[in-house]
């Protein structure tokens, strides 16, 4: 079908509530368990119709963090991805040029998988923009294949990670509540903290099917931990600052760091209640976001 309009995609930052390394595999990936939901908060992306030959993805990047980033076939995770389906389409034929043009409004390399969200996001919009019936099994592995973090991207809803990243099951019920991301402005490189982290393995957590309020929540989680905390503060010792400040507002339940770090999330009772304490939190050069989960 010619794509006669613009589409759009919403690319929402993902948050690791917990995150226990397993395990490890013999090609150096490491075996997680952890519980991803996604945020408010995230990139855009929109496709238009483009130019030049059949399959062709052209990208631009605007937004307060685009300066970070290049357009490049190679390294951008959108043209990847677009390499990607085409090769698993079986070729350019009867593919329309598109062009995208990328918001990125989440700071990069900072452990919320805007990356991983922008390919996941490339991925749905090309599937709607070009012609070919990719069965849902090749779209996870398509996504595996970009990034451990882009299956769980794919569906934007709350998930239990297993495996690398790869292997996805149903998240226990949330309660309604709040949350604030805070980035100090460093980015972190998620190779370097895996294998900064000491060589111990957590087993993986028992959750309930359901929380039935924040209390609830913050209970168990605060039994469980992000095995990649210590070795991301090491590397980048701001990000102790950006706990300290989180634990010491009142009203925050739980502070932890996302991902690979640097950025770090506070739960609070509702979505009120961490935008009421934003003001608090904001420092020169950081980026701070509060509102709700992304439902
Ligand atoms: C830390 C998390 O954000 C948790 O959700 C993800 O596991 C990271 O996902 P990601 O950024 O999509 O990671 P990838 O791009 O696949 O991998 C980057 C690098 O991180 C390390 N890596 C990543 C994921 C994983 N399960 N084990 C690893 O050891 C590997 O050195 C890999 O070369
Ligand atoms: N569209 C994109 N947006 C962000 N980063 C991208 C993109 N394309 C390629 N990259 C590269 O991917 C790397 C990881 O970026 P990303 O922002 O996803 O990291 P992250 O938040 O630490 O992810 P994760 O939580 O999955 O580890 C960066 O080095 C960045 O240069």
């Amino acid at each position: 079908m010619p794509v006669t309009g613009t589409l759009y995609e919403s690319a929402h930052a993902k948050i690791n509530l917990y995150l226990h390394v397993t395990g490890r595999r013999p090609d150096g990936y490491h075996l997680l368990d952890s519980l991803a939901v996604f945020t408010g908060v995230g990139d855009m992306l929109a496709l238009h119709p483009g130019h030049g030959a059949a399959g062709a993805v052209s990208l631009d990047i605007t937004g307060p963090f685009g300066a970070g980033l290049v357009a490049d076939a190679d390294s951008n995770l959108i043209l990847r991805a677009a390499r990607l389906l085409r090769a698993e389409i079986g070729g350019t034929d009867g593919l329309e040029p598109v062009h995208v043009v990328l918001d990125k409004m989440l700071p990069v390399a900072s452990g919320i998988g805007g990356g991983s969200a922008d390919a996941a996001a490339a991925l749905r919009l090309l599937l709607r923009a070009w012609p070919g019936n990719v069965p849902r099994e090749r779209l996870m592995a398509l996504a595996t294949e970009l990034g451990a973090d882009v299956p769980v991207c794919i569906d934007q809803r709350a998930a239990r990670m297993g495996g690398i990243g790869e292997r996805l099951d149903p998240a226990p019920a949330l309660p309604a509540c709040g949350i604030m991301l805070v980035n100090c402005g460093e980015a972190v490189s998620t190779p370097a903290v895996f294998r900064a982290r000491a060589p111990v393995f957590t087993p993986a957590a028992s959750l309930p099917s359901a929380w039935p309020d924040v209390a609830a929540m913050v209970r168990d989680l605060s039994g469980l931990t992000n095995d990649l905390q210590d070795a991301a503060c090491a590397i980048c010792p701001t990000i102790r600052t950006v706990l300290d400040v989180l634990e010491g507002v009142p009203d925050c339940r739980l502070a932890r760091m996302s991902g690979s770090g640097a950025t770090c999330f506070a739960l609070f009772d509702s979505p009120q209640a961490a935008q009421d304490a934003q003001a608090a939190v904001e420092r020169p050069g950081w980026w701070v976001w509060a509102g709700p989960l992304h439902a």
